[in-house]
């Protein structure tokens, strides 16, 4: 089915019919931005306007970023988290502040509702000169490097359409707060892995594998693997799957965009839950997500000018987040 701005709506189960599928491939990341009709620019804007608005999720296919790259990097990442614990810790992550490296099993709680996280994840900085190296696993810091550097480039063409779309004079209102490859900003590239659940994992009441939360800044690019649990809520307050569609991105709005939109552009609160039936609970999950933030002293305040919100510092921000999710 098409919606009225022509993007193709999954009508099956993959994604309960919410989330639409848009094709970027006029804007992928091999196009030279400059180059790209306005027309175009502007017919992807309206389709990405409308997911954000409602869900707040878009799936993307065409989107440019090679799936070897991901290919390479979850399989990097995997051979990384299944070191010992004790030469993971060498990169355990030390401070709200520094938001960077390794978060141990049951580590993170996204919810105060809900036990720890039954995952570990690495954060790493999206910049090329990054400095955590892994002898253990030598090609891990070459592949974040690679696929950090496709996400950036996917992210400078999304912050443009979301100012287009919300019809702002200047296109380049979001990717100017957003140097995303400068020391001024925090954005991050996260593995995720979710370990198999066994039989003698002690476990307690409500534990899933990340609780429900809505992500802290800008944009997110979530690349998932094909085994599912991802679930997001939905504005009448259900938990509908977004399962894994083959060689697309999943991009959702996070808190600070929708602050900075005064609530046009909605932050959906998202989880993974254990899928049922013993068959899948045997199989890790994981997955790279890139979180894409604003500079960190840019203070994000209301576009529209109404300060529905008091303006923030993006840094002041993510830090009462960070500082909430984890136990330092
Ligand atoms: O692993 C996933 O699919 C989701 C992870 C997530 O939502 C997060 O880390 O913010
Ligand atoms: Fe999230």
């Amino acid at each position: 089915m098409n919606d009225n701005n022509g993007s193709v709506v999954i009508s099956d189960e993959t994604t309960t019919g919410l989330i639409p599928v848009i094709d970027f491939g006029d804007f992928n990341i091999s196009t030279t931005s400059d180059n790209i009709n306005d027309d175009v620019k502007r017919r992807l804007a309206a389709q990405i306007h409308t997911a954000f608005t409602n869900i707040g999720f878009v799936y993307l296919k065409n989107h440019g970023v090679a799936t070897e790259k991901l290919d390479k990097l979850l399989s990097e990442a995997k051979t990384f988290f299944e070191l010992p614990d004790d030469v993971k810790q060498k990169y355990a992550r030390r401070s709200a502040e520094e938001n960077l490296g390794w978060s141990c099993f049951k580590r993170e709680r996204l919810s105060h509702d809900r036990p720890h996280g039954l995952k570990e994840s690495f954060d790493f900085e999206t910049k090329p000169e990054n400095v955590r190296h892994f002898p253990e696993v030598p090609g891990f810091r070459e592949a974040v490097n690679d696929f950090s550097l496709s996400c950036y480039h996917l992210s400078e063409r999304l912050l443009t359409l979301i100012a287009i779309g919300l019809g702002l004079d200047d296109p380049t209102t979001f990717t100017r707060q957003h140097n995303i490859l400068t020391a001024e900003n925090g954005s991050t590239l996260r593995c995720l892995y979710y370990p198999p659940i066994t039989p003698d994992m002690a476990m307690q009441p409500n534990q899933i594998r990340c609780a429900e939360h809505s992500d802290y800044g800008s944009i997110t690019l979530l690349f998932q693997d094909n085994i599912g649990g991802l679930e997001l809520r939905t504005r009448s307050g259900e938990y509908v799957p977004a399962k894994p569609v083959p060689d697309t991105v999943l991009v959702n709005i996070a808190d600070l965009m929708q602050r900075w939109t005064s609530d046009t552009l909605v932050s959906t609160k998202h989880r993974v839950v254990v899928p049922k039936g013993a068959e899948y609970s045997r199989d890790a999950r994981m997955s790279v997500a890139y979180f894409v933030h604003s500079d960190s002293h840019c203070v994000v305040s209301s576009i529209d000018g109404k300060n529905k919100y008091p303006p923030i510092k993006t840094l002041d921000y993510s830090t009462v987040r960070f500082l909430d999710t984890f136990d330092y």
